[in-house]
């Protein structure tokens, strides 16, 4: 089948060339013009033919926004609009209604795999009408890993992208215990090799995992990971899916302390440490460093 790819960066421009593997045909829209196959939207509409399927995979947000908007007013009746990034699932059931008068139907797709999706494929998590997903199935096939698993239809607009956050927020919280495991590791006076610890693990042991391979990947290439400073950024879903356990009263401990060791880890000195040291300088004549 045909399908319109907007977004061909780390994620987009491997799904593009495993989808063509698979056999199907792709035009790609990229705002670099040496990644793209078309000079724009327009043109990417014009080439496939109807109804259309075009996914968009590009950053959460404005960009996401935008795509949408503009291929509402180029597609019709029929066609469907994807939307495979880290978007909020917030932002889905309005967006299907946006399209709706306009005979447009949407879905939302959580993806996971990284930049290794190309070879091992994505895990796909599916929001929105049972007819629509089962027209796009050749190419969630294409895309999805060869075994049992690695799809569902979650549930109707939002589902796949509310999957999608709650898999980016265990992914915060086992890569925070990995992390911290590791850094008592190698403060232990005990244990001498860590890099060997952690490869040990990768098999057989209780916390193999995907994410495990990737630390002893890391440490592989730099044992002491001394090129690296200890400063991690977030894109939004370890906030959302925080805010989630809030509004249902769910207890999550280690998702919500993940989030905020990734806030601390951008601070050079902590004003909340300053006010306890302050403090206990108070109450107890405690020395300070200054
Ligand atoms: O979805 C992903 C992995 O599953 C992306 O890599 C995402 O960017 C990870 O989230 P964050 O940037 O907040 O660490």
């Amino acid at each position: 089948m045909q399908l319109g790819l907007i977004g061909l960066g780390r994620m987009g421009g491997n799904m593009r060339d495993r989808i063509r593997a698979a056999g199907h045909e792709v035009v790609g829209y990229d705002h670099h013009p040496e990644n793209s196959d078309v000079a724009n939207l327009a043109e990417l509409v014009s080439k496939l033919a109807a109804p259309r399927v075009v996914w968009t995979m590009v950053p959460a947000g404005k960009i996401t926004e935008d795509a949408i908007n503009e291929l509402a007013g180029l597609l019709e009746p029929g066609d469907i609009i994807i939307d495979g990034g880290n978007s909020k699932f917030t932002d889905d059931g309005p967006r299907a209604e946006r399209l709706k008068p306009k005979g447009i139907h949407y879905l939302d797709v959580g993806v996971s795999g990284g930049v290794w999706g190309k070879d091992n494929g994505y895990a796909l998590m599916v929001g929105g009408e049972a007819d629509v997903v089962a027209k796009v199935q050749p190419i969630f096939d294409a895309l999805k890993p060869a075994g049992e698993f690695g799809f569902a239809h979650a549930g109707t607009h939002g589902a796949g992208h509310y999957a999608k956050m709650i898999h980016n927020g265990i992914e915060y919280g086992m890569m925070q215990a990995y992390g911290e495991g590791y850094e008592i590791l190698i403060a232990s006076e005990l244990v001498h090799n860590v890099p060997a610890v952690i490869k040990s693990w990768r098999e057989g042991s209780v916390v193999k995992s995907w994410l495990l391979d990737l630390l002893d990947r890391a440490l592989d290439e730099d044992p002491t990971l001394s090129g690296l400073k200890g400063y991690v950024d977030d894109t939004g879903e370890g906030r959302w899916t925080v805010d989630e356990a809030i509004r249902l009263a769910v207890p999550a401990h280690v998702l919500a302390a993940s989030i905020f060791n990734r806030f601390e880890s951008r601070q050079d000195d902590s004003p909340a440490m300053k006010a306890v040291a302050a403090l206990r300088q108070q109450f107890g004549g405690h020395a300070v460093k200054r």
